[in-house]
């Protein structure tokens, strides 16, 4: 790269970086050699290393075969942790829309997206870089923009005013995607054998009523072009901290999630969302659906966007395995946990160093 590299370049992110014309990785983002992602040297065996997601037809399960769709979505949470929902029911136009806002905003000039920046982990939108840009030793290639969306009409006024459709492209597509939780989640408690969407009691009531006033964060990832993907990642493994995370990822391949001991591609397909089971839906499921590690590896031609909304219950309320899926042969394995202990947890030390959700296990 021509120009020298300052500390004071690395904190304006990678989008800086990459449209400066940075032609080499500054060291600041090379990996420890076994943490690299070895997937651009290698011409991968696609059978082998790149996997398409259990597929759940969110129509279907809608209708008179939901028990058929109930069973793979269990397979897929006990194996996988991931899944894809396509024919979700929300518009198109609502993706599209937001992936193009999304992009706009990172088209932005630096001083622009700069005024979200604030080292307040519970400020209602946060721009930034890598994961924690005050902590992180090697930083990855990736800026984000958090916006936290509940209670939407509180936030709302704190999130970009530019673009200037900004606030109502991104509000729509957060109610949208709320919805769509809230279905899937149903459907995951009555896999689960705790909720029946034929008969729904008072109980099932308000287990659902805590899920719709739960929380819910929306993170827009931006991964730039990167001069030497080899060397770095957009994303280090880690779990997602909440119940579930519907993730919208464009056509760039870049997520990886770990199955059997290595680490698999997962192939893009449009206009579908990519499903997680988070480390809350874990430990409530008393370990019977995964929270599994993922990765993001980066790209040396093309720019990479997804936007991940994350659902969990009131940032104030404890999980712990359901007592109804406690019994002798299943033991409880988890702690109970809130957000305060995970907040707690993640500043005592570098966060990719370190596994929340084996914190929280019995032994
Ligand atoms: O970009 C992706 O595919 C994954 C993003 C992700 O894992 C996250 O935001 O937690
Ligand atoms: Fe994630």
């Amino acid at each position: 790269m021509a120009m020298e590299i300052k500390e004071t370049d690395f904190q304006k992110g990678v989008k800086h970086l990459s449209e400066n014309g940075a032609s080499k990785l500054p060291d600041k983002y090379i990996l420890p050699v076994s943490d690299r992602p070895n997937v651009h040297k290698e011409k991968p065996d696609v059978s082998k290393s790149s996997l398409r997601l259990p597929v759940i037809d969110f129509g279907v399960l809608q209708g008179p075969n939901r028990s058929r769709v109930l069973d793979s979505l269990s397979c897929a949470c006990e194996e996988y942790g991931f899944f894809q929902v396509v024919n979700h029911g929300v518009p198109v136009e609502v993706i599209r829309r937001m992936n193009d806002v999304s992009s706009r905003f990172f088209g932005l000039p630096y001083e622009e997206r700069a005024k979200y920046m604030s080292s307040d982990m519970t400020s209602p939108v946060r721009y930034g870089t890598s994961l924690n840009q005050i902590k992180d030793s090697v930083f990855c290639w990736r800026d984000f923009l958090k916006l936290v969306c509940t209670p939407l009409s509180d936030v709302l006024p704190h999130w970009p005013s530019t673009p200037m459709d900004f606030r109502e492209v991104a509000a729509t597509y957060a109610k949208e995607t709320k919805w769509l939780f809230l279905r899937i989640t149903e459907a995951i408690l009555e896999s689960l054998g705790l909720w029946d969407a034929t008969a729904t009691t008072p109980e099932d009531d308000e287990i659902m009523k805590q899920f719709n006033e739960g929380s819910q964060l929306m993170v827009v990832n931006c991964f730039p072009p990167c001069p030497e993907p080899d060397l770095t990642l957009g994303m280090p493994p880690h779990s997602d901290y909440g119940f579930l995370t519907l993730l919208l990822q464009d056509q760039v391949r870049g997520l990886q999630i770990q199955h059997k001991g290595k680490w698999i591609t997962v192939e893009p397909n449009a206009d579908s969302f990519v499903v997680n089971v988070g480390d809350h839906l874990e430990i409530f499921s008393n370990g019977r659906y995964k929270s599994v590690q993922h990765r993001v590896f980066v790209n040396p031609e093309k720019p990479r966007l997804s936007v991940a909304s994350l659902h969990s219950l009131a940032f104030n309320s404890m999980v712990g395995p359901s007592p109804k899926l406690i019994d002798e042969r299943n033991p409880r394995r988890y702690k109970d946990t809130d957000f305060a202990t995970f907040l707690e947890y993640i500043s005592s030390c570098e966060p990719k160093k370190k596994n929340f959700l084996e914190s929280r296990k019995l032994t």
